[in-house]
């Protein structure tokens, strides 16, 4: 009887596996068919693009090439080209940066039709809008009607979206054309930017390192010349990593300031840190300009009720203004590799020679924000995420960075433990982020709504408005760096647990003299052995400095980072 038991057993659970392997079989199948379909109408839009690229002349071309965001739009606005020849040169200026980055997924094939309109519009004498023929590139999870967001997952491959995400639809109303959508890392929860479908995208500075991500197809094709403004997304740096590995800029506004509706983020039912969309562009003037036009009306409030009408505060964006400014290089969980720290003390002498006032600034408790961070992130200890990997087929190394997540939380927990009595506090402090259950998920939360309000005392007690610090720990690591180094993103991620407005420009560039000084960087664990090896090599890579204030604060942070930009950016 007991044998019978036994053999029963055995053969269900062995059955049980079988079944099991040969569903996965069939997934992988279907899933490999859906990729081998989009390769090809990804070739198919190539082809087409680079037709349609050839409806201009090579000067026409080349002298549109020349003109950076005001000229193009005055150049338009002037009617020295018309909509239809400039997003034909903005086809060709996307394949070539494509090249070199893979930072194209699809062509948006509408965006001829919709310079014709524009154009057609414009000869009968109608009223040009402010951004009237105006090329834009969006983040491939950004949403855009007849499109996908797979987000990297091949199961969402055909599945278009039915509409547009709100700020690509107000930029559409001023006259700009989305003509190209751009690469995301899988599932977006990463800061660098790859999948299975499309490939790992480039960093034009330097191959084999990476954009940075989420939003890096649109830092990659922007720095590579291939567009002058672009829509991202951010939730823990996804706008400003991006822009600080590739030097460009981005601004992730608070959370209410541009509408998220329609917006795929990386765990959808995640409040308090929330997705935040942005412009990114060569300059932050530009993202400046294009915050204004948005906020000069009450457009996205009027579209999404629970946007608040906050208009444009011209007066805090006033050229002269001048702030206090809290400053630090060193937030106490993630000390920076040399050159992220050196340009903040570039960026702080610059802004005092601008007639600021810096003042040392320490974010409290910093370490204990990331274990919150990386808690309310996941909300769910990574369920949700581990659910839609598994059935996909995620590139290795994405599968190797979510095994974390497979351990049980008591493992995690005990595992953390041993770390810390082997001296890594850090491993051990990360070990208790993941809520075991939905009390102690409250109670992550309440401790997010205490600390907002305590960092804003802080700030009010030291008497400064706004903030500058590194954008990240290191300059563009190799692809597969931040998949290894998730808690790399403190820098980023605390504005985000605030929900205050945050920006990145260019302050420099990574020297021979950052790479000497490489040699004494601490590494008291894997993390800092990690970051210290990914920074190697790195002369030449841009760099760029953070600014952040509290909501509804953003003209103040573009004002900063204007200053910045014009007394450092080479
Ligand atoms: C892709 C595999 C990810 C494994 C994740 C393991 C758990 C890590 C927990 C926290 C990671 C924090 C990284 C945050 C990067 C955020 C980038 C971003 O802003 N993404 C946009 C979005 O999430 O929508």
């Amino acid at each position: 009887m007991s044998l019978l038991f036994v053999a029963t057993i055995i053969v269900g659970a062995l059955s049980y596996y079988f079944i099991r392997r040969e569903r996965r079989k069939t997934r992988v199948a279907e899933l490999e068919e859906k990729i081998r379909v989009r390769t090809k109408e990804r070739e198919a839009d190539f082809k087409w693009a680079e037709e349609e690229s050839k409806k201009i002349s090579e000067e026409q071309r080349k002298k549109i090439g020349e003109l950076d965001f005001e000229q193009l739009r005055a150049a338009l606005q002037r009617g020295d080209f018309t909509c239809s020849e400039v997003v034909s040169a903005f086809y060709s200026f996307a394949l070539k940066a494509n090249e070199n980055t893979n930072a194209v997924v699809l062509f948006i094939r509408e965006s001829r039709k919709w310079a014709a309109e524009w154009d057609e519009r414009a000869k009968k004498g109608e009223k040009k809008p402010p951004l009237l023929g105006v090329p834009i590139s969006i983040k491939e999870c950004t949403s855009m009607k007849g499109f996908d967001q797979t987000r990297g997952y091949a199961a969402s491959i055909h599945k278009p979206s039915e509409h547009d995400a709100p700020l690509v639809a107000q930029l559409k109303e001023l006259g700009a054309i989305p003509f190209v959508q751009t690469n995301v890392p899988m599932s977006l929860l990463s800061y660098t930017c790859g999948n299975s479908i499309y490939g790992w995208t480039e960093n034009p500075a330097k191959k084999g390192r990476t954009p940075g991500g989420s939003s890096g197809g649109e830092s990659a094709i922007i720095a590579a010349g291939g567009s002058l403004l672009g829509v991202g997304g951010d939730v823990g740096g996804s706008i400003r990593i991006p822009a600080h590995y590739t030097g460009i800029a981005g601004i992730k506004p608070s959370h209410r300031r541009f509408s998220s509706k329609y917006c795929t983020g990386s765990v959808p039912g995640r409040p308090l840190i929330n997705s935040s969309e942005g412009p990114m562009a060569p300059s932050i003037d530009t993202c400046a300009e294009i915050c204004k036009l948005s906020w000069s009306s009450t457009w996205q409030s009027d579209h999404d009720p629970y946007i608040p009408p906050v208009l444009w505060r011209q007066e805090l964006y006033e050229e002269g203004k001048k702030y206090r400014i809290g400053y630090y290089t060193d937030d106490g969980w993630f000390t920076p590799t040399p050159g992220c720290a050196r340009v903040v003390e570039e960026a702080k002498k610059a802004l005092e020679a601008k007639g600021h006032t810096l003042i040392p600034f320490h974010p409290p408790d910093v370490p204990e924000i990331n274990r919150l961070f990386v808690c309310s992130v996941c909300v769910d200890g990574g369920a949700y995420l581990m659910g839609l990997m598994e059935n996909d087929i995620p590139p290795p190394v994405f599968l190797k960075a979510l095994m974390p997540l497979r351990v049980p939380i008591l493992i995690q927990r005990l595992a953390g433990f041993v770390a810390g009595l082997l001296g890594y506090g850090r491993i051990q402090k990360l070990s208790k982020a993941m809520a075991r259950s939905t009390s102690e998920l409250r109670s992550s939360y309440a401790a997010i709504e205490e600390y907002r309000h305590r960092f804003i005392h802080e700030m009010q007690k030291a008497g400064v408005d706004i903030l500058l610090c590194p954008a990240n720990i290191m300059p563009a690591p190799p692809h597969e760096g931040p998949l290894h180094l998730s808690c790399g993103v403190s820098y980023t991620a605390i504005f985000n647990l605030l929900d205050f407005g945050a920006g990145v420009c260019r302050a420099g560039t990574w020297s021979t003299e950052d790479e000497r000084k490489l040699a004494d960087y601490p590494t008291t664990d894997i993390w800092y052995k990690m970051a210290k090896d990914f920074s190697k090599d790195s002369v030449g890579l841009p760099l760029g400095v953070q600014v952040a204030a509290p909501p509804y604060m953003e003209e103040g942070v573009l004002r900063v980072l204007s200053d910045i930009e014009h007394a450092l950016k080479k």
